[in-house]
């Protein structure tokens, strides 16, 4: 077996073991082969669950399954009626797990592999053989015998009932089940048998529904969870391994039309692949030689083979599934108050029932049956159900239209809280902007530094920064036939907010802006001559960068990036959604904070802050949620991570953002679409909305029927219908989250469009790269867009000599004064205009009109 193989066994490569065996048992099977080693391998289950209907389930779950050795974790998600149990099947199996529920009752089965959940569709036989009976037993008027019939449908439909409501009483705890069976014994006690057959039809009938409105929540969640295949394929050895048991560096290979089993980097071949269950977009992202693949993307065509880059267990798409289990898992700040009132609530309607119908008996008050019933209407309407549910459905359907539509949210908590925000910055860099900077002027400063030594410093020591102006600086290299050489650098350091550091031949040399230039040399302002060297670009708004070895000014270049499309059009839609404030925020100079201002005329910001440290944003943060209540942080950097966190709800862009940014945020985006944030505003509301009708719903129609009850009479199976009925209701309300908002045309069409920008420009980049670092040759290292934009038709981005504005701190009028004076161009037009600037972009051959982006068409 060749070099992959080997490695697979990993008894040969100790560092590349250690550093898996941080990361968890599946390399100790690894490295023992699979089989002498004793240490337990855990695995998860996935079980339907039909029995879980209220939260009062999942304790009952939760202890049955503890009891069992070998279970280390189970979760319970309730809206789907999912059971997740993480066990070591050598301990337990999947069978014993499934006989333990069933025994209690709950319906249990293993959910089949890329099954969509919930199996049964079909009512259970007690739910037929009860409403049959009650159907016949109707007919009572004709032969009065036919009443016994109600009485045996009671029987027949009321099995599963009983053994959940034992398992409950087992435990000593009150359910549900208990609840509704007391009130069946109450109706037959009372002679009247077709009110007890009807509350047990109607009980289980209810929840059978219930379970089908659950089917499609669960089948989006699975959906989520199963989309990597199980194995993959070495591409040396064409043998098929268990993805469990891949490495890092293993390389495998992909056809088309399958799906990528792990992260990696594609070394041969060319295809296209749709990451849409990572990014919610679906359309092809060519991928070639060095680009990155995601676990869980689809290979469209073409063969690629790919070195894998992080074991299956650590790849985006297995963090995501972590991250949504726990999202469902963690409790917002309603349900905890919800949950907290229902345990009062319960226990003190059954004792206010329970007395209501004993005392009168012992007081001797007339109409003992009267009160009976009354104690029963109240027993029955102890079950907050509804009011429970109202919460954790909603948020669990909200979430997994988040996740569908690319935006990670770690938790009901911030989907509520997202639905509050009143305040949004926004960093520029990677963020408004696209992260991808292209180098105007680069130039020597004195005679002490060749071009090619410095041009070697600088991107020996960028590539070790993530910054994307190191990217850009390295591949401005590359363009000048340098080999960055990292491993020549030593005491490798970042400064926030300034630039970088590093040792290389024995010479100190910083890399960095003017803070970075009077950190590390005499001169504290930029010296006469550098001006003129980087001049004012043509474009404007450039960032000026110095080179600085040992204490002495050695180099200079200016560079800039241009905004994202639909970011104009993001900030837009934030102020008609009733956003006070828009601000931007970012480390970079007040040019280019200018630059990206003027760029975005259409969404005027209130504020902008340049030049600011890590700590600096911070602050602003805080100083924004005092001003203007709930903000949100948008941001991608290192120096975004704090800020991101003090903010209510932080949000980080794009799996290729910084980790540190994607972990202390609250929600991540997957895509780079910064529309999306509007829309994750969007849905935060409508949750906060269904929530609310929720809660009203199930408060107020248990309020009605007790009303009824004491003024009227007292209905048993109305209270049943109530309390089942409710359940269904507020279930299906929140399914309605399920759907994606309503599409604005034109948000969309430009979406599409910009879609298809963002996709080729990338790939145009990608190829360049490709072209630069193989033969070292190139001589262009970035694409430069035409016309400071894109397709004018979706795009207002045309550049223009705007008026320079360079004070950091700059009032919100001056900027509106300066925004109105750039002509105004309408957002965006189905005008063939400009479309030829789209060309140059284009990797392919297609041609403008098949994009759909001046046709108005949308790609779907
Ligand atoms: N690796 C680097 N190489 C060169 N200059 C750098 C590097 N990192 C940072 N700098 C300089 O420090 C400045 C501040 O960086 P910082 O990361 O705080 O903000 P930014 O990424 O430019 O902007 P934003 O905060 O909007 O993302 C940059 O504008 C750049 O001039
Ligand atoms: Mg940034
Ligand atoms: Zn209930």
């Amino acid at each position: 077996m060749a070099g992959g193989g080997e490695n697979r066994r990993g008894a040969s490569d100790t560092a590349l073991e250690e550093s898996l065996l941080l990361s968890e048992e599946t390399a100790a099977i690894r490295s023992s082969g699979g089989k002498s080693e004793t240490r337990k391998k855990w695995e998860k289950t996935y079980l339907d669950v039909l029995g879980v209907c209220c939260s009062a389930e999942v304790a009952l779950v939760e202890s049955l399954l503890a009891r069992l050795d070998g279970v280390r974790a189970v979760s319970v998600v309730v809206p789907s009626r999912t059971v997740i149990v993480e066990h070591d099947p050598a301990a337990v199996s999947q069978s014993r797990i499934v006989k333990v529920l069933n025994g209690a009752g709950l319906e249990a089965s293993v959910r089949a592999y890329g099954s969509s959940g919930i199996i049964s569709r079909w009512p259970s036989p007690y739910i037929v053989a009860a409403g049959a009976l009650l159907l016949a037993s109707s007919f009572r008027w004709l032969f009065p015998p036919l009443q016994w019939l109600a009485l045996v449908a009671a029987w027949a439909g009321a099995p599963p009932m009983l053994l959940r409501g034992f398992a409950a009483a087992s435990r000593l705890s009150l359910d549900i089940n208990i609840l509704m069976l007391i009130a069946v014994v109450g109706a037959v006690a009372l002679k009247d048998y077709t009110e007890a057959g009807l509350i047990v039809f109607l009980f289980t009938g209810a929840e059978w529904l219930e379970t089908l409105a659950c089917t499609k929540a669960s089948a989006g969640m699975s959906s989520l969870m199963s989309m990597i295949p199980p194995k993959a394929v070495l591409a040396e050895t064409g043998e098929i391994v268990n993805v469990r048991d891949l490495v890092v560096g293993d390389v495998i290979m992909v056809r088309a039309g399958e799906v990528v089993p792990v992260d990696g980097v594609v070394v041969e071949g060319q295809s296209e692949v749709d990451e849409r269950s990572l990014t919610g977009e679906s359309y092809p992202v060519p991928k070639q030689p060095m680009s990155e693949v995601w676990a869980g993307t689809l290979n469209l065509d073409g063969y690629i083979s790919v070195r894998t880059s992080a074991l299956a267990e650590n790849s985006t798409v297995a963090k995501m599934e972590k991250l949504v289990e726990e999202a469902q898992n963690s409790r917002s700040k309603t349900q905890r108050l919800i949950d907290s009132c229902a345990k009062y609530y319960t226990p003190g309607v059954v004792v206010l029932g329970a007395g209501v119908s004993v005392l009168p008996l012992l007081l001797g008050a007339g109409d003992p049956e009267r009160w009976l019933r009354l104690g029963l209407v109240l027993l029955v309407s102890a079950c907050p159900c509804a009011l429970v549910l109202s919460t954790p459905v909603a948020t669990f359907c909200a979430l997994l239209t988040a996740a569908r539509i690319g935006i990670l949210i770690k938790g009901g908590d911030i989907l509520e809280s997202l639905g509050e925000i009143t305040a949004v910055a926004f960093d520029k860099t990677g963020t408004i902007t696209r992260g991808e900077f292209s180098i105007h002027a680069f130039h020597a400063v004195g005679d002490k530094v060749q071009m090619a030594h410095l041009l070697y410093w600088i991107s020996s020591i960028e590539s070790k920064s993530s910054h994307p102006m190191a990217a850009a600086l390295v591949d401005y290299g590359h363009s000048k036939s340098i080999q960055p050489k990292p491993e020549n650098v030593t005491e490798f350091r970042i400064l926030p907010g300034e630039g970088v550091h590093g040792v290389i031949h024995g010479r100190h040399v910083y890399i960095g802006n003017k803070r970075a230039l009077a950190r590390a040399s005499s001169c504290h302002t930029a010296p006469e001559e550098t001006k003129t060297m980087v001049g004012a670009h043509p474009k404007g708004g450039a960032s000026v960068g110095y080179v600085i070895c040992d204490g002495e000014l050695v180099g200079v270049f200016s560079l800039s990036d241009d905004c994202r499309t639909g970011a104009a059009e993001a900030i837009q839609e934030l102020r008609t959604m009733g956003i006070s404030s828009v601000v931007m925020l970012t480390g970079d100079s007040a040019e280019a904070a200018m630059h990206a201002q003027e760029q975005l005329h259409a969404g005027v910001l209130d504020e902008i802050h340049s030049e600011l440290l890590p700590a600096d944003k911070v602050r602003l943060v805080g100083a924004l949620k005092a001003k203007a209540g709930p903000t949100m942080m948008v941001g991608d950097g290192i120096n975004d991570a704090p800020a991101l966190a003090m903010a209510d709800v932080g949000v980080s862009m794009g799996i290729s953002g910084s980790a540190a940014a994607m972990e202390t945020s609250h929600a991540t985006l997957m895509s780079s679409d910064i529309l999306r944030i509007p829309e994750a505003v969007r849905l935060g509301r409508r949750v906060r909305r269904t929530i609310a009708v929720n809660v009203v719903v199930s408060v107020v129609v248990k309020a009605a029927v007790l009303v009824l009850a004491l003024a009227w009479r007292p209905l048993l199976w109305a209270a049943v219908l109530a309390d089942v009925g409710t359940c269904l209701l507020v279930v299906l309300n929140s399914m309605l989250l399920l759907r994606e908002g309503s599409k604005d045309g034109k948000v969309e069409a430009c979406r599409a469009t910009a879609r298809s920008l963002e996709m080729r420009r990338s790939a145009q980049a990608q190829l360049a790269d490709g072209a630069a670092s193989s033969t070292a040759s190139a001589t262009s290292t970035n694409i430069e867009s035409p016309a400071g934009g894109d397709c004018h038709c979706c795009q207002n981005q045309t550049s223009k000599s705007a008026e320079h504005l360079v004070a950091i701190d700059i009032p919100a009028d001056d900027l509106k004064a300066a925004s109105s004076r750039a002509p105004a161009k309408s957002g965006f037009t189905e005008e063939a205009t400009g479309c030829d600037d789209t060309s140059m972009l284009m990797a392919t051959s297609s041609s403008c009109a098949s994009q759909g982006c001046c046709s108005g068409q949308v790609r779907t």
